[in-house]
Parts: C-alpha cells; sequence; structure tokens
C-alpha cells in the first residue's frame, strides 16, 4: 500500500510512500532491540557527540527540510526555518547537558560502602508524534532519549510521511547506528500491536486527548511506561493594568502562530471588564490586518490548515458556539478560495458550555471573555477540562507571579506567549496529560532510576533500614 502527501495550500500530491509492511516491520522492531543492547553501553560522550552532528546536519539542510514541512502542512515557510533551528537547539542541547542530568546521585548514608542513584535506558520507546509541528515533536522526543542511551521508534502523523523519512535520515547522516532512530510508516490500526510488542518499552504520544487515553490504556494493560502530552485551552489573561500595545501584539502570535495549530496557542482570552472594549477593538484590528496565503510566500502570516477535513471540524465548532449564541467579531467562515483556508476570526459573548468555551479550536480562532476582576479571570482561565499552558498580562510582575501560581496548567508564562525551551519542563495537568518532556525532568521519564547499595561489609550483620 502507498500513502500520499498533499499540499494543505493547492491540494496537489507531494509525494507517495511505500506503507512499511508486517514483515519490514518485524525487521525493524528486531533491529531496535539489537542496536539497544550497543546502544546503551555506547559512552554517554559518543551518544551526544552524534547529537551534536545531528545538529549540523540540520542546520546545513534546513531551507530542504523547511520547505518539506510547509508543502506536507502548510506553516508559514519561516516558522518552518525557526523550526528546524529549533530541532538543532535541543540537539545541542543535550548534547551538551546528558551526562550532567544522567550523572549518577551519590546518596550519604553510614550503613553502607557506597549508595547510588543510577539513570539507565529502557529501550526502545514508540513515539506517536502530530503534524503540527512535524519536526520539532519528533526532535524534542529524540534528543534526549537518544542521549540516554534508548532507541526511537516513531510513528508519525500519515500526512508528514515525507517528514518522517527525512528525519531518520538525519540522524543516519549524523552517524548514528542503523535501527537507534526507525521510522514506519504504519497506519494508527497497528499502534496496539507495537505497544504490545515485547521489544517495546514505553510509549509517548504527542496528539489528542482521544488518542491519548486510547494509547495509555494499551499501554497500561502491558504495564509499560508512557507519557501524553495532550491538548490545550490555553487561557491569556488581560488583567486591568496590562502593558496594551504588547499584550495585543503578542495575543495575535500567540492565537496565530502555526496557522492556529498549536497545543499551546492562547485560545481563550479572558479580559478584565475594565479594558475588555480596548482590547476587543485592538485585537481584531491586529487579527483582520494579517495576511493569508500562500505558506511559501515570505509575506504571509497564516497558510492553510494542515487537511480540509481539520478545517471543517473547525468550522463546525464555530458554527455550533454562534448557534448557541456567540458574535462574530471577524472572519467565521471558509475563505473562498483554492486550499483549506480558514481566516482569523474573534468570538465574542460565548456561553458557557459551547464549544469555544470548553473544547479545543485547533486553528485561527480567539474567543474573548469578558470579566468582571482578577479573581474570576482565574476561575474562568481553570474553567477547563485542558491545563497546559497559560499566560498572565500586567504591569505588576509580583501579581502575575501570583496569578500564574493560581493556574491549573503545566506552564505558566507572565508577559509572554506560551512557549516550549529545551531547558525547560514540558507538558500539563488534568487532560492535557502527565509526563514531561524536555530539560532534566524529560531525559528522565524513560529511565530506570535505580538505587544500587553497596555494603560495607558483606559479613557484618545489619539493621534493615525502611
Ligand atoms: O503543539 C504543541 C506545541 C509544541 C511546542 O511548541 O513545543
Amino acid at each position: 500500500m502507498s500513502i500520499e502527501s498533499t499540499n494543505p495550500a493547492t491540494g496537489d500530491v507531494v509525494d507517495r510512500f511505500e506503507e512499511t509492511s508486517d514483515d519490514e516491520r518485524e525487521e525493524h522492531l528486531e533491529r531496535a532491540a539489537e542496536t539497544f543492547e550497543e546502544w546503551r553501553e555506547t559512552p554517554i560522550q559518543t551518544r551526544q557527540r552524534l547529537l551534536a552532528t545531528a545538529a549540523d546536519v540540520l542546520r546545513d539542510n534546513a531551507e530542504e527540510y523547511a520547505e518539506l514541512m510547509t508543502e506536507e502542512m502548510g506553516k508559514p515557510i519561516g516558522q518552518a526555518r525557526d523550526e528546524v533551528q529549533k530541532c538543532a537547539w535541543v540537539c545541542d542541547y543535550y548534547a551538551e547537558h546528558a551526562a550532567e542530568h544522567l550523572q549518577d546521585e551519590v546518596i550519604a548514608s553510614e550503613e553502607s560502602a557506597r549508595t547510588v542513584v543510577a539513570y539507565q535506558p529502557l529501550g526502545p520507546v514508540l513515539a506517536i508524534m502530530p503534524w503540527n509541528f512535524p519536526f520539532w515533536q519528533v526532535f524534542r522526543f529524540a534528543a534526549p532519549n537518544l542521549a540516554a542511551g534508548n532507541v526511537g521508534l516513531l510513528k508519525h502523523a500519515s500526512n508528514v510521511p515525507g517528514c518522517a523519512r527525512a528525519i531518520e535520515d538525519v540522524f543516519e547522516q549524523a552517524g548514528f547506528p542503523e535501527g537507534a532512530f526507525t521510522t514506519l510508516l504504519i497506519s494508527s490500526s497497528e499502534i496496539d500491536a507495537v505497544i504490545e510488542d515485547d521489544r517495546v518499552s514505553a510509549v509517548t504520544i504527542t496528539g489528542s486527548d482521544g488518542a491519548g487515553r486510547s494509547v495509555a490504556e494499551t499501554a497500561g494493560s502491558q504495564l509499560k511506561k508512557n507519557v501524553l502530552e495532550l491538548g490545550g485551552s490555553d487561557p491569556f489573561v488581560v488583567l486591568d493594568d496590562a502593558p496594551m500595545e504588547q499584550t495585543v501584539e503578542t495575543a495575535v502570535q500567540a492565537r496565530l502562530i502555526n496557522n492556529g495549530q498549536s497545543c499551546i496557542a492562547a485560545k481563550r482570552f479572558v479580559v478584565v471588564d475594565d479594558v475588555y472594549d480596548e482590547f476587543v477593538d485592538r485585537f481584531v484590528d491586529a487579527m483582520d490586518d494579517q495576511v493569508v496565503g500562500d505558506p511559501m510566500d515570505e509575506d504571509t502570516d497564516i497558510g492553510p490548515q494542515a487537511r480540509e477535513d481539520l478545517m471543517e471540524d473547525l468550522h463546525e465548532q464555530v458554527e455550533e458556539t454562534v448557534d448557541q449564541g456567540g458574535e462574530i467579531e471577524l472572519g467565521g467562515e471558509p475563505m473562498d478560495r483554492d486550499g483549506a483556508f480558514y481566516p482569523p476570526t474573534v468570538l465574542t459573548d460565548v456561553p458557557e458550555n459551547a464549544p469555544a468555551d470548553q473544547e479545543e479550536l485547533f486553528g485561527p480562532v480567539a474567543t474573548v471573555f469578558r470579566v468582571p476582576d482578577e479573581e474570576t479571570a482565574i476561575e474562568k482561565a481553570n474553567d477547563t477540562r485542558f491545563g497546559l499552558g497559560a499566560s498572565v498580562w500586567t504591569e505588576d510582575l509580583e501579581r502575575g507571579e501570583r496569578v500564574a501560581r493560581q493556574f491549573e496548567s503545566g506552564l505558566a508564562f507572565v508577559n509572554e506567549l506560551v512557549k516550549s525551551d529545551p531547558r525547560l519542563p514540558f507538558g500539563g495537568v488534568k487532560d492535557s496529560g502527565y509526563g514531561r518532556e524536555l530539560s532534566r525532568h524529560g531525559i528522565r521519564e524513560f529511565v530506570n532510576t535505580k538505587t544500587i547499595w553497596v555494603q560495607q561489609d558483606a559479613g557484618e550483620e545489619t539493621e534493615m533500614v525502611e
């Protein structure tokens, strides 16, 4: 069977790829297991050196990879270039810090000659990854795990097979051994079989909460460690003393990044009454100024949605919200042109429990809520089943941090849009999932945190220490 990738800006076929057959899948799993046995014994300094080379490969081929992403899923070319650089950054980060993050911890104990906590790799890890940041999401998983001594198996989204192959090629060009990182072009119906395979030790998924539940169920039934990086409906809280110009400028960017298709995009704008009218006026104007068009064009701010069916789903959520009483301040209809183009859209007066209030809107649609004061703003921000990111805007940094601490989210930013950074833990609470990626927390997710106790004198009697 072959799979096609389609350019969402034109509807043209970008490329065709052969699916991984059952026999090939078996070979890949066997090789991953064999490679793991060598890779885990390879000195961490060698693994780090290879990651630094992968960063060079990314930078050397940045334009090619950026164009591939834009063709397959429609992100503006400038943002695609930034994504390749960010992948190089995460490789460099772990090339520099992996050994320090995984260093043995010596625990002082009078009863033992030596007590150590060691961090040892688990084995082949399956990564199920989405199309929205088709390079970054994969490198966010791969860099720490390869550094830790695990090997990676990638099941990428079916609309970005070219990116999936190109990423495998980055590791091959960098000199990683065959089997250290393998792309499986398989369908979603084959995921359970891979998770259940004895050679696979753990699984991570970035995707919808529905997909996350299904993966967690299978992984749980096999007692395999899993990390879930799921959706979000991040609040962007504007307080009465917010620096308005900077707030509006960042609000637009925070909502429209990646054509509005980011789990940590700001989706619900919660604005206190004192500044609500000013915010909405300025925000609608600024959203309206955005250039929608060919994502290969340097001047384009917003390209197409990644797939026609996803745009239709988004539009249904908007229509349903309007049916329930929501007002459209801007946009609100698919654009009358070829390709999956949806315009910047702003909704207000959205009633409780309407889709734009309670669901994730994965596209360029912002919902603005009016609240009387700071306390109600925090309540509204937390009134969601999701808990990925949140931001608050205020001139008073202490007030900002106090509010940030009250958000039910894994990430909370004051006067900045929510973003991922190799140095900082990334992940959510509530229906946004569990586990953390990046930083020293991410590299320790798929390791065996092992206690090693070496007794003083094997013959000597000791008291049991609980
Ligand atoms: O879609 C999730 C956002 C990914 C990121 O910026 O790390």
